[in-house]
């Protein structure tokens, strides 16, 4: 029986393609080691997929898994998720984590990429205003795990975490400039308020003397270009959880 006072948290997983039910097993475990966890007794907490825009209903958070970001932007459109999403994340501020390809959707600038998709053109969400580069470490055959620091979260679990890169994107640049759109590229048309504060770095890899930016958060969204659904750590998910969604509802 649930108590009057116990208060509801629905943490959503858009379920169209890719790794979404890596990431449902994630939270459903997290959620049954929290049980007998004095700190959450009062909370309700539940995983829900998500397939279309009356699913969006009753959400306090929102993963978005790995996958081909290209055929997660057509079934959006398809669907009818991306304008409710987009004015969710960017206007309403629902708590939003990205892996990978989920990434790559949140981002304003993208690079690297195909733009025609059959007779849909390739429309990310939007709301980071980073410019982010797809498949920046190659192809499949390049994928990699890396042990890596991750100083900026605040979950001391997570100082250094074993991170899966599968044709992983990194962030080139914190800031979407406003010039002219470079070849294989789309922006997200956001309009970035004045006074934005711009996305934090939480997390780099060093490649040729060079600190390749994978996890970046800002305000509620969080992005990283590695699969913490596809370890068995539930570090990444229960940080997202207290930090994104859980401080938000307070
Ligand atoms: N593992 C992944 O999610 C890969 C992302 C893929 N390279 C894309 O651009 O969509």
């Amino acid at each position: 029986m649930t108590s009057d006072k116990q208060q509801q948290i629905t943490v959503g997983v858009l379920a169209l393609q890719g790794s979404f039910r890596e990431h449902i097993s994630h939270m459903e475990k997290l959620i049954q080691s929290l049980k007998h966890d004095p700190s959450y007794a009062n909370k309700l907490i539940s995983v829900k997929p998500v397939r279309t825009p009356i699913d969006l209903q009753q959400i306090d958070g929102l993963i978005i898994g790995g996958g081909e970001s290209t055929t997660i932007s057509i079934l959006l459109q398809r669907t009818g998720l991306l304008k409710p999403l987009q004015d969710l994340i960017q206007n309403q501020k629902l708590p939003t984590w990205g892996t990978c390809a989920g990434l790559i959707l949140l981002c304003d600038e993208v690079t690297n990429t195909k733009i025609q998709l059959g007779d849909l053109t390739y429309k990310t969400i939007g709301g980071l205003d980073v410019s982010v580069e797809r498949n920046s470490f190659g192809r499949q055959l390049e994928s990699f795990t890396e042990n890596v620091p991750c100083a900026g979260f605040t979950n001391s679990a997570l100082d250094s975490f074993d991170c899966v890169f599968i044709r992983a994107p990194v962030i080139k640049s914190t800031v979407v400039s406003s010039g002219k759109l470079k070849e294989n590229s789309v922006r997200s048309g956001r309009k970035v308020h004045a006074g934005e504060a711009p996305a934090q770095v939480l997390a780099t890899v060093s490649r040729n003397g060079e600190d390749l930016v994978v996890a970046v958060r800002k305000g509620k969204i969080l992005g990283t270009s590695f699969h913490p659904e596809l370890i068995e750590n539930y570090g990444f998910h229960k940080w997202f959880l207290d930090e994104f969604v859980i401080r938000n509802s307070i």
